[in-house]
């Protein structure tokens, strides 16, 4: 596909309704428009709350922009969003954003330094960054140690946040982002800049979060289909702001489509619930 050839939208039909209670996201002919740039167009989107979906797309396809939209912190140009059956735009969003777990690159920048590893997890219970209480409601620290050790940084508790590796920052920052009890969670590339044994075990720590009926609904950013955790059902893939192909991870995962949104003939190999891909 030449580079400035974009998709036709996939036609979606048969929808449930936005407001339907088993949906974390309803997204309606969703576009977003920054400068006169149009960074996602058209984009209509289910997300059911115990489906666990990809976000796949070339840099500079919308993916950010999408977990942004669905975290309550953009608003759509036009068309509707709802998250948590809230419409965005007509919502509290203070309170909407304590129903949503958010893990992105610009949310890590804000995380002092100088903090202990437990006050960067336990803080999320008030929505803050940075120690604030002398003392912590037990409940949210027992809650906060059960996740720091569910993500293998419970021996890092007392450690000083900027003495982590970018691995051991990287499972800090989904701690923090699960202690609210979310009942969506939105993870933006939460294995990029990690080594392999790193990304090996996130990946598998996600699994396991992905295969836990009691989790929330899960999203997923990534550039890589090796970074597919086991047990994600739903895969999205955007290219210059238009969806490619969504539904089902492995009608979804295939090398026509990686070829059609990557702009490269692509192959794709799957094995063990894992998926990679590489130049055909
Ligand atoms: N405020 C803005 N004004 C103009 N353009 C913007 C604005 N914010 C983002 N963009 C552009 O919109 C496009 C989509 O950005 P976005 O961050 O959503 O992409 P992405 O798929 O997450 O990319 P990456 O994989 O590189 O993180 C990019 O071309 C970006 O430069």
């Amino acid at each position: 596909m030449a580079h400035d050839q974009l998709p036709d939208p996939p036609v979606v039909d048969d929808l449930p309704a936005a407001d339907d209670p088993d949906l974390a996201v309803a997204a309606d002919h969703v576009v977003v428009t920054r400068s006169g740039q149009h960074l996602l167009r058209d984009l209509t989107w289910r997300v059911e709350l115990d489906e666990r979906w990809v976000v796949l797309g070339p840099n500079g396809a919308g993916k950010t922009t999408l977990i942004n939209l669905a975290a309550g912190r953009t608003h759509p140009t036009s068309g509707t969003m709802h998250v948590l059956g809230e419409r965005i735009g007509r919502t509290d969003l203070h309170e909407l954003r304590t129903r949503v777990g958010l893990s992105t690159a610009a949310l890590a920048e804000t995380i002092p330094a100088d903090e202990i590893v437990r006050n960067v997890v336990v803080t999320a219970a008030w929505s803050v960054m940075g120690r604030w209480k002398e003392d912590y409601d037990p409940g949210d620290l027992a809650r906060a140690e059960a996740l720091m050790a569910q993500f293998g940084v419970g021996h890092l508790a007392e450690r000083l946040y900027g003495t982590l590796s970018e691995g051991e920052r990287k499972r800090v920052q989904i701690s923090r982002a699960l202690m609210t009890d979310p009942e969506l969670l939105l993870l933006d590339e939460p294995a990029a800049g990690l080594d392999l044994g790193g990304r090996e075990d996130l990946v598998g720590r996600l699994a396991r979060v992905a295969a836990d009926p009691d989790s929330p609904a899960l999203v997923l950013v990534t550039h890589h289909v090796e970074e597919i955790p086991p047990n994600f059902t739903h895969a999205m893939l955007l290219r210059q702001g238009g969806v490619v192909a969504a539904g089902l991870l492995d009608e979804v995962i295939t090398g026509d489509n990686l070829s059609a949104t990557f702009g490269v003939p692509l192959k794709v190999s799957y094995e063990d619930g894992r998926f990679s891909a590489r130049a055909s």
